[in-house]
């Protein structure tokens, strides 16, 4: 293989792409203990950005990677980096010889986690831990006693070890091998750019550097000037090319509605069953993230919620329930909006509160949208559209990862319609493009179908009152706060337990009503009724295909066979001939598999 250079010195991946798709682990100069360890984890072939970025690390390069959302940055990392620890293993250190630094405490998590699972299949005794800002200094100087040889950290709480002398700058000259900049984009937004100043002058020469991020914008040049020497710049999506940071793999549509009606949108897209679960629903405010919680509730629709203001362990804990699959819809209010929550509530509330205690509720280090990994996020929902174009690739990248596939539903206020031209821009969305690039109306809800929940809808939406909001954030968090000591606790023993403590419980004072659990037929408009019954007998086909589908590989049903692309809510005359024609895919499916033995 061999990357190769444009003229200005950027190698795109895109031509190597499908040249390059047999080539294997093995082939990078992956470990075969690596190797094992991956295939425990269902993971055989490397995925562009790894075919990429493998060799030049283990070569020594400093490397800057850009790659979209969802495609295996953090192992296109973390394998060379231990692979080469794995050869220096023995010699005597004074302070940890990789820093990984992450925007996110959610972020550190995840990566402290692959990393162990890595670790601990490929039996190999290296020492990996994770920093974060609620540590005491005495629990931080346990945590780098040894010295450990990975440290996964937020850059505040290394320059605090810095400053607290738990890390002495002189050793971190003499034993920094190799540092990791992950979702570098988001490093210097979140505020980190002091305290990276405050570590790159101990950073060693010798020091091998590394910067992931999934687009590309000043910030992360601005690190690179920073932090690298003369890297080589793997391209492998583009703010240029915004058709490739979203995956070809997740289809994209819109529903055009009053801000008014975006709860009995939701409601009729669930309850008909028009969206494939898991669903991440993603709103800009914390406490529209309860209303629609107790709206849904009265449905008999259980849901998560996930913010800001929710303790650490609790938030942790309710990503790993919703990735094991423990509930089906998770309300997410996201960092960016929260951030924003917090400093209009700041300038509001000076008086009152100090910065300080208010930067405590809402915590500066929380992340639920960049780079977390959601398992098996099929539908990504904007009830509230994002307030950026850069939101809005971070909020899709949450489903169709790692090439599998998945859809977007964005509902669009005419309040809204202003960012969301923005968005159709940045994928060149107009007549002559190719639409398998761009956002296209949903197909498969009808005016009818909606109105025929409007009344409950409404009914029930005025039920939801402020104080029933406000009763509900505050029971939550009193709630959490609870689970998150118990949580702490328990799982110092037991790390593995996801059933202690469920994160979809009701929080409404008034029991859902069984009368609005079913929608009764009569209310049902028949062309939806109708999508909802083709998509049930397309999706049942589609399990089938997934089942069998080799990890990081797709194949099957393209978009010329998806029930989204193909079901036209107003095609009422082609009814028999789709349910046909659907019916012969699943039948084909069926004989495809008998073929194949299954
Ligand atoms: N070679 C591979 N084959 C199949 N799955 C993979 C492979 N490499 C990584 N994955 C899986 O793909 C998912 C996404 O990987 P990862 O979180 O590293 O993406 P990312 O590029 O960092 O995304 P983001 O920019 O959103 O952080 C993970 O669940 C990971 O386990």
């Amino acid at each position: 293989m061999g990357a190769v250079a444009n003229g200005n010195g950027e190698r795109d991946g895109r031509k190597e792409e499908e040249e390059e798709e047999e080539i294997g682990f093995e082939e990078l100069g992956v470990d075969p203990r690596l190797i094992r360890a991956l295939s425990k984890k269902s993971i055989t072939k490397p995925t562009p950005i790894q075919r990429e970025a493998i060799p030049l690390i283990l070569e020594g390069k400093d490397v800057v990677a850009r790659a979209k959302t969802g495609s295996g940055k953090t192992f296109a990392y973390l394998l060379p980096m231990l692979q080469k620890l794995f050869s220096e293993s023995g010699s005597r250190k004074t302070a940890p010889r990789t820093f990984i630094l992450v925007p996110t405490r959610e972020l550190c998590q995840q990566v402290y986690n692959e990393a162990s699972s890595l670790l601990e299949f490929c039996r190999v005794q290296l020492k990996v831990v994770q920093l974060t800002a609620s540590m005491p200094v005495a629990d931080m100087r346990t945590a780098l006693a040894g010295p450990p040889d990975i440290v996964v950290s937020t850059p505040a709480c290394i320059s605090t070890c810095m400053s607290k002398g738990v890390l002495q700058t002189s050793n971190i000259k003499d034993s920094l091998s190799l540092l990791v900049l992950d979702e570098a984009d988001l490093l210097l937004s979140y505020g980190y750019e002091n305290d990276l100043k405050t570590l790159i002058p101990h950073v060693p020469r010798r020091c091998q550097c590394l910067l992931m991020s999934a687009t590309s914008s000043s910030d992360v040049e601005k690190l690179k000037k920073l932090v690298l020497h003369n890297p080589v710049i793997l391209t492998l999506s583009e703010a240029g090319h915004s058709d490739d940071i979203i995956p070809k793999t997740v289809q994209q549509f819109w529903i055009s509605c009053s801000a008014h009606d975006k709860l009995l949108y939701i409601l009729a897209l669930l309850k008909l069953e028009l969206i494939q679960k898991k669903v991440l629903i993603f709103l800009n405010s914390i406490d529209m993230g309860y209303r629609l919680k107790l709206f849904l509730e009265q449905f008999g629709i259980n849901s998560g919620v996930l913010n800001a203001e929710l303790p650490q362990n609790s938030r942790l804990h309710i990503l790993e329930e919703f990735n094991a699959g423990l509930f089906d819809y998770l309300i997410a209010t996201d960092d960016g909006q929260t951030k924003k929550e917090q400093t209009s509530k700041e300038n509001h509330i000076q008086s009152r509160y100090s910065k300080k205690k208010l930067r405590q509720k809402l915590d500066a280090e929380f992340g639920v949208v960049r780079g977390i990994d959601f398992k098996n996020v099929f539908t990504v929902v904007n009830l509230d559209m994002p307030q950026s174009s850069a939101g809005y690739v971070h909020r899709i990248g949450r489903t169709g990862r790692a090439y599998n596939t998945g859809a977007s539903v964005s509902l669009v206020s005419p309040e809204e319609e202003e960012i969301f031209e923005e968005i159709k821009l940045m994928f060149g969305d107009d007549e002559k493009q190719d639409s398998s690039k761009s956002i296209e109306p949903f197909p498969l809800l009808t005016k009818n179908a909606v109105e025929s929940l409007r009344y409950r809808a409404e009914d029930v939406a005025k039920g939801v009152t402020k104080v029933a909001i406000r009763e509900a954030r505050a029971q939550d968090l009193r709630n959490e706060i609870l689970n998150s000591e118990k949580l702490k606790s328990h799982f110092e023993v037991n790390p593995r337990d996801l059933d202690l403590l469920k994160h979809d419980k009701l929080l409404s004072k008034k029991a859902p009503s069984s009368h609005l659990r079913e929608v009764p037929e009569y209310l049902l408009d028949p062309t939806t009724k109708e999508a909802s019954k083709i998509l049930k007998l397309s999706r049942a086909a589609m399990k089938i295909d997934t089942k069998k589908r080799r990890p990081g590989f797709k194949k099957g049903f393209g978009r010329s066979r998806d029930p989204l692309k193909t079901f036209s809510a107003e095609e009422k005359s082609h009814k028999g001939e789709k349910r046909r024609k659907d019916n012969d895919e699943v039948i084909k499916h069926k004989k495809k598999k008998a073929k194949q033995g299954m």
